[in-house]
């Protein structure tokens, strides 16, 4: 049987999905359960983003990851700078500029202001798993700033370290409702997640003092969807993420009250055939008398094993057959951070970066 894939019709929304069902599932019912595949399945069909509630992170211990990201970015750059890594190591400091998101799609920056944003990066490190061998560069070890004037190292690294825990937690839980939605064992995500290649981005966007922005809109983050399997978002409450929806138009986007916003990645569109959907997104905080307003926020990107070779589920395939060739995490990843960080435009990328192209002559 095919299946026509295209977007729900209808105002473009984010779903509200609370998934503490799942979190919990001894106190829960397996018809609640049930019900939150559904509503699951629906929203990773329709948009590709999910504002996920119930989703279990102590209050706390997001609000030490706010504390713990403007402590660290308020230094000054040069004390940042020194936990810089080469451009293919996923760890430490990104400075303005040292990332280009859009070249992820092959699509060139088009402005001097694009990819403002300032990250710090952290994963999971090849010496937590002392009984594999993994690559070194994939699982890099952790740069972890030093002690500064008025920036203490050990509260920063406990409380990213504790949101890290916790994130990974939500991505494992969202795994497991995937898993219901698509009506496929949990194993299918487990065996390939064992020792994934996650990684927690944190970032702040800000532009330098002084720059004349003149009438063009700045791009915090160049448009891209996500290479992974499942993304899990935590973001000031203000404007500044777009998605692209599927009239082709970019929507303003920000978490609701108490949730996280959740998405899906290139893995995922891969392997259901593109019935669940990678979407494209982008940030762009508004500019109001040549300032943005503070935008902080903090991806954790859930991207599986290196060595997992991701093929169309045989449920999906449908009687086009699939359109995907099976490729390992590895080789995935390699062309999209190419892209990104060593600014490689990536060729392989031509239906998304078209779908870039028309929504920025809607746009203009
Ligand atoms: O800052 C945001 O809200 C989004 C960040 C993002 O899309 C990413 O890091 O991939
Ligand atoms: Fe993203």
């Amino acid at each position: 049987m095919s299946e026509h894939f295209s977007a729900a019709p209808g105002p473009f929304s984010v779903p509200v999905v609370d998934i503490s069902a799942y979190v919990s599932p001894l106190a829960s019912d397996a018809a609640v359960r049930a019900r939150v595949a559904v509503d699951m399945a629906r929203a990773c069909r329709d948009v590709g983003f999910v504002q996920v509630r119930g989703h279990g992170i102590p209050h706390d211990v997001i609000a030490g990851l706010g504390a713990a990201i403007d402590a660290f970015f308020d230094q000054p750059l040069d004390t940042k700078q020194r936990y810089r890594t080469p451009p293919q190591i996923n760890r430490g400091y990104a400075p303005p500029h040292s990332e280009s998101l859009s070249l992820s799609l092959g699509v060139e920056s088009a402005s001097q202001l694009n990819d403002y944003f300032e990250a710090f990066n952290i994963g999971a490190a090849a010496s937590e798993f002392s009984q594999l061998t993994l690559p070194a560069d994939v699982y890099a070890e952790n740069v972890w700033p030093g002690d500064g004037d008025g920036f203490a190292a050990a509260p920063f690294r406990a409380a990213v370290e504790a949101y890290f825990t916790a994130a990974g937690g939500v991505a494992r839980t969202l795994c497991r409702v995937f898993a219901d939605a698509l009506n496929v064992s949990p194993q299918t995500f487990t065996s390939v997640t064992d020792h994934s290649v996650d990684v927690l981005r944190m970032i702040r966007y800000a532009l330098p003092d002084g720059l004349a922005v003149g009438d063009v809109t700045p791009t915090g983050m160049g448009a891209h969807t996500d290479y992974g399997i499942v993304t899990v978002l935590w973001a000031d409450p203000v404007p500044g993420l777009q998605v692209l929806g599927g009239d082709g138009v970019w929507h303003d986007v920000q978490p609701a009250p108490g949730c996280l916003l959740v998405n899906l990645g290139d893995l995922t569109a891969r392997w259901t055939n593109d019935r669940w959907r990678s979407t494209l997104h982008r940030v762009q905080p508004p500019v109001v008398d040549g300032r943005i307003r503070r935008r902080r926020s903090a991806a954790y990107f859930h991207d599986g094993n290196y060595d997992a070779l991701i093929s169309t589920l045989r449920s999906c395939v449908g009687i086009d057959g699939g359109q995907y060739p099976p490729i390992t995490v590895a080789d995935h990843l390699a062309a999209k951070l190419a892209g990104s960080r060593a600014g490689v435009a990536n060729t392989a990328a031509g239906e998304e970066a078209e779908r870039v192209r028309a929504a920025e002559t809607v746009d203009r």
